[in-house]
């Protein structure tokens, strides 16, 4: 090897991200843990190794970062796992080098460079044209489907003697943001939708506008409330995806996401785990099946319990974002309960809620198909213990916030679990019947003249009742209390 000239990376971004090496390839892993491949090499045979995710959001850091460092001169990417397929990281990065970018729209109606590609991918317009067209041009791109191969890749072209770097250091300054915050409760939130969609705009809005902004673990920030129960009440069999699709999700990503958690699936090389792994065999026994038998046997168990969390997963980094799973029946009805120890809310909730919903629904089937219980599809309920948004997806946020909360907020129904209550005027008092919803069988009584009084009364006594419905009682109220001032029949809603 003719190579002596050490040369030096320096990112700007994600700096704590990388495995930086003295040579002139940059390696990007895609989902395969970058270690996978370091283990392969010498340092001198890279300049970089890290990995990528996100095309929309990715790429833009990657190419700041290789804008940096004009003595890379060599990319292997690698795209070896269903979960680069997915996210078509890879893929779009390869197309950046080989087709380029044009001027357009990103998906919040930023002004950016956009990838030539069947993905979307985003590269910021202040990032000057010509230094882009540059940096394409000069960098020699492999793209890889195994370790092995890339491996190979990678020696090959450190094999290659030392060349000139193709420039100087650019570098483009990005504008940062800091939101504003509301203030709110920061433990434990309840939030309800009909369909995943739904739940997740609500879901999205609670967490932008009161949630707490910290550091994440990745060189960057995050938005987060802690505990955050999502109760997903009524989400068709189908899966509903809103017309146009506002999730971050289609229909053919959901059929390899779903695969991901119903199916086992062999420990690979890079490939930390999959939920299929873990719920299917990790622990020598099939979890699912144990859930489906233990519920045929014991219908009302309060111990159909799955695990994904090893205790050996503290040893190592990547640990299972998901890590308990429950199934109960009540009712007639089949509901499960997720744990997730860190949820991104943006980016991973609606597939993470899907592929839950889309085992509960196996589940239910396995059951009806070998036993008498022929259960409803109760509730899908997941609890995130960080519930997150990171920075890279503040707009798209906001984006989805101003353009679908407000719809979404118009569609609720006026139906309170909490119940109904019926204001009366009698022997110069209020008087307030609380009934359950639906049945409307009386089950409270509450009377005064003090409007104010019987609010807090009545809220104290049913404080799960819902913020609008106790907002309108309060209304209610004062105008009964203003009618036995004036003497005056009161009658409500009018
Ligand atoms: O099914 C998944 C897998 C991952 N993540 C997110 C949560 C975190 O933002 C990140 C994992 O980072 P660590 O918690 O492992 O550092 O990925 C999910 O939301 N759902």
């Amino acid at each position: 090897m003719g190579q002596v000239t050490q040369f030096h990376y320096t990112a700007q971004h994600k700096p704590n991200q990388l495995i930086y090496g003295s040579g002139q390839v940059a390696v990007i892993t895609g989902w395969t843990v970058k270690q996978a491949i370091a283990k392969h090499l010498q340092p001198s045979e890279y300049a970089v190794i890290g990995q990528l995710y996100s095309p929309t959001r990715g790429i833009n850091l990657l190419v700041r970062n290789l804008l940096l460092n004009p003595h890379v001169r060599y990319v292997v990417i690698l795209n070896a796992t269903k979960e680069d397929k997915n996210a078509g990281a890879g893929e779009c990065l390869r197309d950046f080098f080989h087709h380029g970018v044009q001027e357009s729209v990103s998906d919040t109606g930023r002004k950016s460079w956009v990838i030539r590609s069947h993905i979307p991918g985003y590269i910021d317009i202040d990032i000057d044209i010509r230094a882009i067209e540059k940096l394409r041009h000069a960098l020699k791109v492999e793209v890889a489907t195994s370790i092995a191969e890339a491996v190979e890749k990678i020696k090959a072209f450190a094999q290659i003697e030392a060349v000139e770097p193709w420039g100087i250091p650019l570098d483009f300054p990005m504008a940062t943001v800091e939101p504003t915050v509301l203030p709110g409760t920061r433990y434990g939130h309840r939030i309800e939708g009909k369909t995943i969609a739904e739940t997740w705009v609500k879901i999205i809005h609670r967490i932008k506008t009161t949630g707490t902004i910290r550091p994440t673990g990745y060189d960057g920030k995050w938005q987060e409330l802690i505990d955050l129960m999502a109760v997903v009440t009524a989400e068709p069999a189908d899966f509903y995806f809103p017309e146009p699709n506002y999730l971050p999700i289609d229909r053919s990503f959901l059929t390899e996401y779903i695969s991901q958690i119903l199916d086992d699936s062999p420990y690979r090389e890079g490939v930390k785990y999959t939920y299929g792994q873990r719920l299917r065999s990790w622990f020598d026994r099939d979890q699912i099946e144990q859930v489906i038998e233990k519920l045929i046997g014991e219908i009302d168990a309060a111990s159909a319990v799955m695990t994904l969390w090893d205790v050996k997963d503290h040893d190592k980094g990547g640990s299972p974002c998901l890590n308990h799973i429950w199934l109960r029946v009540v009712d007639n009805e089949l509901s499960l309960t997720a744990i997730f120890r860190s949820n991104d809310m943006f980016a991973a909730w609606p597939a993470n809620a899907m592929g839950l919903r889309a085992l509960q629904k196996h589940i239910r089937d396995e059951i009806a198909n070998r036993s008498a219980y022929d259960l409803y599809m109760g509730p899908l309920i997941t609890l995130s213990q960080s519930a997150h948004i990171y920075d890279d997806t503040w707009s798209n946020a906001e984006q989805l916030i101003k353009q679908q909360y407000a719809a979404i907020c118009s569609k609720l129904d006026y139906a309170d679990p909490a119940g109904n209550f019926l204001i009366e005027i009698a022997d110069g008092q209020i008087v307030v019947t609380h009934t359950t919803p639906g049945s409307g069988e009386i089950v409270g009584c509450y009377s005064g003249k003090n409007a104010l009084k019987l609010a807090r009364e009545i809220c104290a006594a049913s404080p799960a009742i819902c913020p609008d419905h106790a907002a309108y009682l309060g209304m209610e109220l004062q105008k009964a209390a203003d009618c036995i001032k004036l003497d005056k029949a009161y009658i409500q809603d009018r």
